[in-house]
C-alpha cells in the first residue's frame, strides 16, 4: 500500500485530533499518510486506500468540512471499486442519530463499490471521553490491513 489518505470530518477538533494521532502511529509503522482536513471529492475518488474519521453534527449530519465532498460523491456516483477504506465514527449516544455521519459515509462508500478494509469503529464520547484511546486500540487490531 503506497500511501494512505486520512480524511477527517470535525467541527470542534476531536476527530481531527484522533486523525493526527493515528497518522503519527501509522507513520511509525512506515506507512506514508496524507492527512486532509478539508476534503475535496477527488481526494476520495483518487485515493487507493482511505481512512475516514468523522464525528457527527446537526442531527446525524456530516461536519461542515466533510459535507460538501460527501454530498458531491453522492450526486456524481463515481466508481470507487479501486478504493479500499475504513471508517471511524465518533458520536454521542444521547443522540438518536448516534454516529450518523460515519454510518452514512460507510454506506455511501460501499454503495459506490469501495472495499471495506476493517469493520467500522463507532466511538461513543459518553463512554470514551478520550476517543483517541479507542481509535488506537482499533488500529492496533487492524493495523496489518493498512500495511499490505
Ligand atoms: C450541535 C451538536 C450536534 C451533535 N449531533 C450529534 C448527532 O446527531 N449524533 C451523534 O452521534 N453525535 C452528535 N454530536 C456529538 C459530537 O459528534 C461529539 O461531541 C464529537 O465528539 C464532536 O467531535 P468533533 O470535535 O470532531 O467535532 C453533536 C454535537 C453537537 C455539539
Amino acid at each position: 500500500m503506497s500511501e494512505l489518505t486520512l480524511i477527517t470530518g470535525s467541527t470542534l477538533g476531536g476527530a481531527e485530533y484522533v486523525g493526527d494521532h493515528l497518522s503519527d502511529l501509522l507513520e511509525q509503522e512506515g506507512i506514508k499518510v496524507n492527512v486532509i482536513n478539508e476534503a475535496e471529492p477527488d481526494d476520495v475518488a483518487n485515493a487507493s486506500s482511505l481512512l475516514l474519521i468523522t464525528s457527527t453534527h446537526g442531527a446525524g449530519d456530516y461536519p461542515d468540512n466533510l459535507a460538501p465532498a460527501m454530498e458531491a460523491l453522492k450526486n456524481t456516483t463515481p466508481d470507487l471499486s479501486a478504493l479500499k477504506y475504513a471508517v471511524i465514527a465518533i458520536g454521542d449516544s444521547s443522540y438518536d442519530t448516534f454516529c450518523g455521519a460515519g454510518i452514512q459515509a460507510d454506506e455511501l462508500l460501499k454503495s459506490l463499490g469501495a472495499q471495506s478494509l476493517a469493520p467500522r469503529l463507532e466511538i461513543d464520547i459518553l463512554e470514551q471521553p478520550l476517543p483517541e484511546e479507542a481509535a488506537e486500540a482499533w488500529l492496533s487490531q487492524h493495523k496489518s490491513v493498512f500495511c499490505e
